[in-house]
């Protein structure tokens, strides 16, 4: 939890606003404040792993929706579960699915991803953990990452567990780190500690702590305190629009493909196994 000392009337409306948008009335899925500066903290809350479900998902789009209605300077997408950034897509929502809610699940993971990439503000993700396959998508949509040294591994391990990548996954990836190592990443599985991943370009920077993490988030979105925000937008949509077109022409076949690719029966008896090993690790460990 951050402790803020000013917050600002519009930033207040902005939480309460976000908090009402949470499926989870009892407890919102994102914590959201606004420093005096105008960086707003996102901070995923879906304990125990932050995994993608729809409504986190809708959360996040919603809450990036109103930082760029209010005008803030920026956002830092960053994780309330100690050593997890996230664990990519939320498993249950691909295993046995109900067609329409996987419908409505792809439609947000595209949602998000476009959100993100095509933000208005300074996008930041200050990764203190584990940021494995959509999460990894995820914080590849932002403009920067910064990523604290350790355990922490980042990565799109699709191919381990026999998904190939889509290719818009492989293009934004390709964006930040270059046809070479893409490859050798997507091909590999590769999971990345911070300091191969900032080698690759993966990731900006390598903080000690969260805390650090944050602090360069910050710096980095200060960068642009005297470049005007409209010119600075316009620069980055005019060198992100060609990914943007292609997705939303093909945003139609993508689906299908998702759709497919998870419906296949192959993929559900992988899923099958891979879920119970989650699970038994657990039962391994309290043995
Ligand atoms: C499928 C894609 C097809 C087409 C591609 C098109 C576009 C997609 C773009 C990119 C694709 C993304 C696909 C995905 O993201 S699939 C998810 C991939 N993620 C993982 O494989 C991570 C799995 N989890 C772990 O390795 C570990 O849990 C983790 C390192 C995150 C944490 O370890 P820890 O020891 O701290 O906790 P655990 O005991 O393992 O887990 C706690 C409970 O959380 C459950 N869990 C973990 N991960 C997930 C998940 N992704 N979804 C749902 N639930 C998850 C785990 O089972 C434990 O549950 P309980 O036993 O407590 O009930």
């Amino acid at each position: 939890m951050f402790h803020l000392r000013k917050v600002s009337r519009d930033v207040a409306r902005v939480a309460v606003k976000t908090r009402r948008l949470s499926s989870a009335p009892e407890r919102s899925l994102v914590d959201l404040s606004v420093d005096k500066e105008g960086i707003a903290i996102v901070q995923m809350q879906r304990a125990p792993v932050n995994s993608l479900n729809i409504e986190l998902m809708r959360t996040i789009c919603d809450s990036v929706s109103d930082l760029e209605k209010d005008k803030c300077k920026g956002m830092i997408l960053t994780s309330a579960s100690p050593n997890i950034f996230s664990a990519g897509m939320d498993l249950m929502e691909l295993h046995n699915p109900d067609m329409k809610r996987l419908e409505e699940f792809s439609k947000s993971m595209f949602d998000l991803v476009l959100k993100l990439f095509g933000s208005k503000i300074v996008t930041t993700a200050a990764i203190d953990g584990y940021s494995g396959a959509g999460a990894c998508v995820v914080a590849l949509a932002l403009d920067y990452r910064s990523m604290t040294a350790g355990k922490a591994r980042i990565g799109l391990n699709d191919t381990a567990v026999g998904i190939p990548p889509a290719k818009w996954v492989a293009d934004l990836m390709t964006r930040t780190m270059g046809q070479r190592n893409t490859e050798l990443a997507l091909t590999s599985s590769f999971m990345f500690p911070a300091e191969r991943a900032l080698q690759v370009g993966l990731v900006d920077e390598v903080a000690k702590d969260k805390e650090d993490a944050v602090e360069r988030c910050k710096k980095f979105i200060k960068l642009y305190d005297n470049i005007l925000p409209a010119v600075r937008t316009h620069t980055k949509l005019s060198l992100r629009q060609d990914f943007i077109v292609e997705f939303e022409k093909n945003r139609e076949q993508y689906l299908k493909d998702f759709m497919n690719t998870i419906t296949n029966p192959a993929f559900q008896n992988g899923l099958d196994i891979y879920i119970s090993s989650l699970k038994q690790k657990k039962v391994k460990a309290a043995a």
